[in-house]
């Protein structure tokens, strides 16, 4: 008992030391605050962001073996840099809600807790929101690994002059809500289109009795299963809190490999961190050897594509534009060269910007 004693009198002299050290750190972000503001520079820096994440990363593995777990101690600084810069400037960023949707979880892993929040309706209203400036950024899907890409964001890239400011990478987990006990009482499944076909399997064994019906997200078939009798919703975990339902059954997507990939949206440019990725579009003339033309530009200057996506270019019937993601930033000399020689082989191109690739791609 002694003994016990004597190890929680340290954690609590561990705790006050933590508290002490995380107020004096919020004292120096305030300062830079003002010394940003005093130099007119952004406040949100989020390439020094990623610095200070590789840093503890680096630290935690090194020095300490892991021993306090570097993904929960990933999560304590994306709160505490939050909290920081919220001190500096709140920063707002709009999502496609409603609360509790992947968007809004995706948002908040990249922002943390201290943003502020506003769910916009549709992917269009999230542009909307940043292009009217009541938002600083917006988080918008763009594709997912097992369903493939959302074509109403890449279709939106056409059109807006936002630019992709940074990625999200989160692992979809799916799980059946519902207020009722017992999967036998449940008559009617709700879920958006990608939810419902990421667990057609499950529900076709576990379930071949129910109605699945569409809903325009994944919290929307929550407020309805909270409403209708013998209803259920598949959703995520945060949504499972937020909204009171029971977890009748977790993780029944069909691909244990799910993730999704989020596009942060602003208006500004992001500086290099050497683990950059840049997105572009472009368009070539409907004639043989175009598009190979126009690809060999990276393969010339050794650029590494990492996405490559045709779309209707929305002009003519049957015109394309294609959507490129590669490795590297525009202001590397390899990307820059590439993309001066692409320019010269098509018709069209329009960047989206260079941004750093997403931290965490699994977990
Ligand atoms: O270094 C800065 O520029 C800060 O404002 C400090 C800080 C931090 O908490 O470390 C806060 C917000 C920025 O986005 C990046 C870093």
């Amino acid at each position: 008992m002694e003994e016990l004693e004597r190890l929680r009198e340290k954690i609590d002299q561990i705790d006050e030391q933590i508290v002490e050290l995380l107020n004096r750190r919020a004292q120096l972000a305030q300062q830079i605050g003002e010394i940003k503001k005093r130099l007119g520079l952004e406040i949100h820096a989020p390439e020094r962001e990623r610095q200070i994440f590789e840093k503890i990363i680096q630290i935690n593995t090194q020095r300490y073996k892991e021993t306090f777990p570097t993904k929960a101690l990933l999560h304590i600084f994306r709160e505490i840099i939050s909290a920081c810069l919220s001190l500096e400037k709140p920063i707002k960023v709009a999502y496609l809600g409603p609360k509790a949707t992947f968007t809004h979880q995706a948002a908040s892993e990249y922002f943390g807790l201290s943003a502020q929040y506003i769910p916009a309706p549709s992917i269009r209203d999230v542009f909307q929101e940043v292009e009217t400036d009541r938002a600083d950024y917006g988080v918008v899907p763009v594709e997912n690994t097992t369903e493939g890409v959302v074509n109403y964001t890449l279709d939106m890239f056409l059109e807006s002059d936002l630019r992709i400011v940074g990625e999200i990478v989160i692992p979809i987990r799916l799980h059946l809500l519902s207020t009722c006990t017992d999967i036998s009482q449940i008559k009617k499944v709700f879920s958006h289109r990608q939810a419902l076909a990421q667990c057609r399997m499950w529900l076709e064994k576990n379930m071949p009795w129910v109605d699945l019906i569409e809903t325009e997200s994944t919290a929307r078939a929550c407020e309805i299963a909270l409403e209708e009798e013998a209803s259920s919703a598949i959703a995520s975990e945060v949504a499972a809190y937020t909204y009171h339902l029971h977890v009748l059954a977790e993780n029944i997507q069909d691909n244990p490999n799910n993730y999704t990939r989020f596009l942060v949206i602003g208006k500004r440019s992001m500086k290099k961190t050497g683990k950059d990725k840049t997105s572009l579009i472009f368009a070539v003339k409907d004639e043989p050897g175009a598009l190979y033309r126009a690809l060999e530009s990276f393969y010339l200057y050794n650029v590494n594509l990492t996405k490559i996506e045709s779309r209707p270019s929305k002009k003519k019937a049957w015109d394309y534009v294609f959507f490129v993601d590669l490795e590297g930033h525009t202001e590397d000399e390899h990307v820059r060269e590439a993309i001066e020689l692409l320019k010269s082989r098509t018709q069209m191109v329009k960047l989206l910007g260079s941004y750093p690739r997403a931290l965490i791609q699994e977990s």
